[in-house]
């Protein structure tokens, strides 16, 4: 990034960054580099160095409060009401992290889905369209075809498209989850953040938010903070193992839990929490 480049997202194609990871060239779109937060005095997260390929998922794993939830919410500034964010979050060449950064515009590109499904007290439809007209789409057409679209990605289309104005809140909680999926895609974003989406759901219920994930992979990078071991080898490319704060390991799924490297992962992967 030069000094000059104005701290604004445009809606032109991302150059592409193309850097190493492992032996090969992957596209990466966004990357942390000495990522830290502080809750007060306490320091939550240390150091997170990160490269997130495009197109593939990344699960977060760790025990609880080992600070999976406070790196990924820093990913789109959800901290920065409740703690000190340092370090750098690049995203298409500019710092997401600095204080320049329109964070309402670039919350557009980088969404965010949390673990209890929070769909608006509205129709199905108006949930989507919401924050849509808040961003200035108001063509009927441009927004019944945001509205088909995103819920046939989230994989909800067949199951509401004759009831579209019945309230949100009357659909099941998988339902209600891959509505606030499709709400999140409708406004088109690179890479959407889920914060332990399918923990709240039935097994079945969260079977179908993976199908969906595998799905939306093809347009969009997601990283995918989740406690489920099975979950994460099923769903993602790559795994971060997280301990106390700290990126422990990070590498292809398959290696994370076939051949991890450091014991501490060994140790979690295997179940042995001490
Ligand atoms: N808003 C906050 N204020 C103060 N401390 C916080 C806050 N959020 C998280 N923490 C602390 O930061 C540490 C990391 O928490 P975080 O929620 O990121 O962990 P996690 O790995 O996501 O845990 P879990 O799996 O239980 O959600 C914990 O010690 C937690 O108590």
């Amino acid at each position: 990034m030069t000094e000059n480049k104005p701290l604004v997202f445009s809606d032109e194609m991302p150059e592409r960054y193309i850097m190493e990871m492992n032996t090969d060239k992957h596209e990466i779109a966004l990357s942390t580099k000495d990522l830290e937060v502080y809750y007060g005095e306490k320091r939550a997260l240390k150091n997170a160095d990160l490269k997130f390929e495009r197109f593939k998922i990344t699960s977060l794993i760790g025990a609880s409060g080992s600070g999976k939830s406070t790196f990924l919410r820093s990913l789109n500034r959800m901290n920065d009401t409740v703690g000190t964010v340092n370090g750098q979050i690049i995203y298409r060449g500019l710092d997401v992290n600095s204080s320049k950064i329109d964070v309402y515009e670039m919350r557009k590109h980088i969404g965010m889905v949390f673990q209890r499904p929070n769909p608006f007290a509205k129709s199905i439809v108006e949930n989507i369209t919401f924050a849509l007209k808040q961003h200035g789409i108001r063509d009927k057409n441009v927004l019944a075809e945001r509205v088909e679209t995103s819920l046939r990605q989230a994989a909800l289309w067949d199951e509401v498209k004759d009831n579209l104005d019945k309230s949100a809140l009357s659909l099941s909680g998988g339902q209600q989850q891959r509505l606030v999926i499709a709400r999140a895609i409708a406004l088109q974003p690179d890479i959407l953040l889920l914060d332990e989406p399918s923990s709240a759901l039935d097994p079945i219920s969260s079977a179908k938010i993976e199908d969906t994930l595998l799905e939306l992979k093809q347009k969009y990078t997601i990283i995918i903070v989740t406690h489920n071991m099975q979950q994460a080898a099923r769903v993602s490319d790559y795994t971060a193992f997280f301990h106390m704060g700290e990126v422990i390991e990070y590498d292809l799924t398959r290696k994370i839990f076939t051949r991890p490297k450091v014991q501490r992962t060994i140790d979690y992967v295997n179940g042995n929490f001490g």
